[in-house]
């Protein structure tokens, strides 16, 4: 049985609720660190970063997290969990005093396609997802304007377009998000990940 937890502080916590229920994980939605025992991966869902990161303040969830992460647990960030999990943020003025999960040797830029108007969606070939292109939903989405040789670029918007996908080791990030389509095959990567 494989148990994930999701951050459930604020943003699309529901939708991965049940898409990795669907997948036949045991789900925990993760308030405060006592959550964290046990897990065999976690989700930072999208929603706002910054409304997160003082949310988890409030109850030091994500220097827990973080250690966590240090000791190998799986972590799987959209949107703003992607910028959570950046190790460098640019326009992230707001974050700054607030603890992040960080770990990805990435530079993310928030908002980077613009404004909530600025949404779109996109078919995107996605490294390690087989099959046709990828359904990418963004909403005032991240761009990784950086990465460091040790993480895996997994997606871009177009051949030479911005990066929007990333993997380093147990750490998976989209500026995208995979959990407000039908289509699972990035929980399933993630899944496999954390049974790895
Ligand atoms: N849909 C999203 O998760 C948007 C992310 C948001 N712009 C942020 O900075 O956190």
């Amino acid at each position: 049985m494989t148990t994930i937890g999701v951050v459930a502080l604020q943003g699309a916590v529901s939708e991965h609720v049940a898409m990795l229920t669907g997948l036949g994980a045991t789900v925990r939605q993760i308030r405060t660190p006592d959550g964290l025992d046990g897990l065999d991966g976690l989700v930072l869902p999208g929603g706002e970063s910054t409304a997160m990161a003082r949310a988890a303040a409030k109850v030091g969830l994500f220097e827990q997290v973080r250690e966590r992460r240090e000791s190998g647990l799986p972590i799987f960030g959209t949107c703003a969990g992607l910028i959570l999990l950046a190790e460098r943020v640019e326009d992230g003025e707001a974050l700054a005093g607030f603890a992040t999960v960080g770990g990805l040797d990435i530079t993310a830029r928030r908002n980077a396609f613009g404004g909530q108007l600025a949404s779109f969606r996109a078919g995107l070939d996605v490294q390690g997802v087989e099959g046709p292109a990828f359904p990418a939903v963004f909403i005032r989405a991240p761009q990784v304007v950086a990465v460091e040789a040790s993480v895996q670029v997994l997606a871009r918007t177009s051949a030479d377009g911005p990066i929007v996908a990333v993997r380093q080791g147990g750490l998976l990030a989209t500026s995208f998000h995979p959990e407000l389509t039908a289509d699972d095959r990035l929980h399933r990567l993630f899944l496999s990940i954390c049974r790895g």
